[in-house]
């Protein structure tokens, strides 16, 4: 864009990932649109820096927003750049991701529109999407128990209450069941996911909050329902893509101020520790098994642009 810097010097701590129906955040400032090139490629769009003052000190606080299946939704879910938008992020010193997903409900109670700030993952992709940073002769395990960031949720669940009654309604936790895609799924994988306790189903989960782990970076996905999957069968209409957009449309001021007022709490100094991740810092170090001798040298040159100092 005409005007805007393509380069920010300062590092950037938190970032908003949008889904289906959030390609820009609009009521910010942009400082800067940065392409960012990584050695997993180019993110799946430019990063925007945003401008959010501080509402307590006034200051602004940059938020990178990076647009999940493309400024224009050409992404499709298995074509999402996972690797390289989550490298992006952590090189411009990115510890902190909200992540915002379109999700099809599993629940009667779980009503279109609502919010859900989901504390479990079942994954079901199929292998087919680039899933690590540790391969090619660095080999790591890490923990994933806890698919987000507990701390970091406890943060989303106050905002997001606090504009309840507001036309806002929050689900506190919720068992997300990641599929493949891109087609919807049958009735029977539908009722399958009822059967496990899932809550709501979306394609794009993973592998980022997978990436974002290995990255050392608090994450957290907000969920907003659009349908009812398929499992309801005769009691109401399948899910379809005009059904999910005519939801987020309608509902996309709300997760604007959602996704606000989650920005106007971690820019607060108290959630310094927080947004910087100090409870994941330096972990990936420890969570490698490979000795020095069987080091892959192509792998070893993409770690140490993401994690530099990390494996000398
Ligand atoms: C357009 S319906 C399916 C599509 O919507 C969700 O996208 P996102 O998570 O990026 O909001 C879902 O994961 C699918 O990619
Ligand atoms: N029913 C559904 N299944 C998978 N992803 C979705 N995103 C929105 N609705 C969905």
């Amino acid at each position: 864009m005409a005007g805007v810097p393509s380069t920010y010097d300062a590092p950037v701590r938190i970032a908003v990932i949008g889904g289906t129906g959030i390609q820009a955040l609009d009521n910010f400032t942009l400082a800067a649109t940065l392409d960012v090139d990584t050695p997993w490629g180019a993110p799946s769009s430019p990063i925007s820096i945003l401008h959010h003052p501080s509402p307590t000190t006034g200051k602004p606080t940059p938020i990178a927003f990076l647009s999940r299946h493309g400024v224009h939704h050409e992404l499709a879910p298995h074509e999402v750049k996972n690797q390289a938008n989550i490298a992006a992020l952590r090189h411009l010193g990115v510890r902190t991701i909200i992540a915002f997903s379109a999700v099809g409900s599993l629940q009667e109670e779980i009503r279109p529109r609502d919010f859900v700030v989901p504390d479990q993952i079942i994954d079901r992709t199929k292998g087919i999407r680039p899933f690590t940073f540790f391969e090619g002769g660095m080999v790591g395990h890490v923990g994933f128990g806890d698919p987000f960031d507990n701390s970091l949720a406890k943060i989303v669940r106050k905002c997001g209450h606090s504009l309840e009654g507001d036309g806002v309604s929050l689900h506190d936790k919720g068992l997300l069941i990641c599929m493949e895609g891109p087609q919807f799924s049958t009735r029977a994988e539908s009722h399958l996911y009822r059967s496990w306790g899932g809550s709501v189903i979306n394609m794009s989960a993973l592998p980022e909050a997978k990436l974002a782990r290995e990255a050392e970076i608090g994450y957290q996905m907000i969920c907003m329902a659009t349908d009812y999957d398929c499992w309801r069968g005769e009691g109401g209409e399948d899910v379809n893509v005009a059904m999910v957009m005519a939801h987020m449309k309608a509902n996309s001021e709300n997760a604007r101020r959602f996704v606000g007022a989650v920005l106007d709490e971690l820019s607060k100094e108290e959630h310094e520790q927080q947004v910087l991740a100090k409870h994941l810092e330096g972990q990936m170090k420890f969570s490698t098994s490979t000795y020095k001798e069987g080091r892959g040298k192509a792998a070893m040159e993409k770690l140490n642009w993401l994690f530099p100092g990390y494996f000398e």
